[in-house]
């Protein structure tokens, strides 16, 4: 069985790093510099969140955000056509809606606040000390990347500052009997450049191979799964892949938790090709054309593009 390469951010690690991301753009992280109580605090707080009455659920359901930020019910949202079986809570840059004109462009409208339960008022600043941290690893990965094609190591670094739209989502995926279907997310791509994920023991992620096989990113303690988002497919025109992943459902009685952080540029971003040096750039085979899933180079519409998609009934409610 294929496993995922290791990057241990505490030394060296270019080069390994460029061949990760390029063989199959899956990776884990080790080195990384995260504290233990935060690792371990951000699963409790997500534990409390989801143990919560539904009713307590619903009153921070994304129905009620223009932004689709707060809790997702499972089975509303939906990947390839079909519902997923995870429950989740979005959260985004902690931000007031601005007042927008008709000539803003619509994906202005993705800023504004986040929505907490009263009831468990650590489980904010858990999450946006976990936001920091998972922003300033996936920060030090992409400078590294940055650097490892042949770019000065701040290349990327004028869209990711305060007004960077990065988001996280804390995701419970309940069991279920096999016969009652095992799409806990199915199939699909991340927007941003990297996306960064903690996962408990459990297991169920999948990652595609190039030749269309699914292998297991078995849990790893002590590291965060790392995978390139499709800006970074388009800035390195296919050279860097986003890869299709999955998550199939844990069986009946076993919960599954993980943290998912997005390194995503302002929305205002528009990823222009990067000026690779000829032996990378003789391996870059182009953008994937996927028609279901059109890659725009302006972030902001394609963000949107994704976030519409993805949830339907806020969609419905507040981007008609
Ligand atoms: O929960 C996971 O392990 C992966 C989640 C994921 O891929 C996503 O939400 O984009
Ligand atoms: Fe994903």
């Amino acid at each position: 069985m294929a496993t995922l390469p290791v990057i241990d951010l505490t030394r060296p690690h270019s080069g390994e790093l460029l061949e990760a991301a390029h063989d199959i753009g899956f990776f884990y992280v080790a080195g990384h510099g995260v504290p233990e109580e935060l690792v371990t605090g951000i699963f409790e707080q997500s534990r409390r969140l989801f143990a919560l009455p539904p009713d307590r659920l619903r009153a921070i359901e994304n129905l009620r955000s223009a932004q689709f930020r707060g809790y997702t019910r499972v089975g509303t949202e939906h990947t390839g056509g079909s519902a997923d079986w995870r429950e989740q809570l979005d959260v985004g840059p902690e931000r007031e809606a601005l007042r927008l004109g008709p000539q803003d462009p619509r994906y202005l409208g993705l800023i504004g606040p986040n929505q907490w339960p009263t009831e468990l008022p650590e489980l904010r600043t858990t999450t946006l000390a976990w936001q920091a941290e998972a922003q300033r690893v996936s920060l030090a990965v992409l400078r590294s990347l940055a650097l490892a094609l042949g770019q000065s190591p701040d290349y990327f670094d004028g869209w990711f500052d305060e007004e960077a739209a990065v988001h996280l989502k804390l995701v419970h995926y309940p069991g279920r009997q096999s016969t009652e279907g095992e799409q806990g997310v199915g199939a699909h791509k991340d927007y941003g450049y990297l996306a960064l994920l903690q996962q408990d023991e459990v297991g169920g992620l999948q990652v595609q191979t190039p030749d269309g096989r699914w292998i297991d990113a078995t849990p790893l303690p002590g590291t965060f799964v790392v995978n390139i988002g499709e800006m970074l497919e388009i800035a390195t025109e296919g050279y860097l892949k986003a890869t299709n992943h999955r998550v199939v459902s844990p069986p009946a009685g076993v919960d599954r938790y993980s943290a998912a952080f997005f390194l995503a540029p302002r929305l205002d971003a528009v990823v222009r090709p990067l000026n690779l040096p000829p032996e990378l750039a003789a391996q870059s085979t182009g953008v994937t054309e996927d028609p279901d899933n059109p890659l725009l180079a302006a972030y902001g519409e394609n963000a949107l593009l994704g976030w519409l998609r993805s949830h339907p009934a806020v969609a419905q409610r507040w981007w008609r």
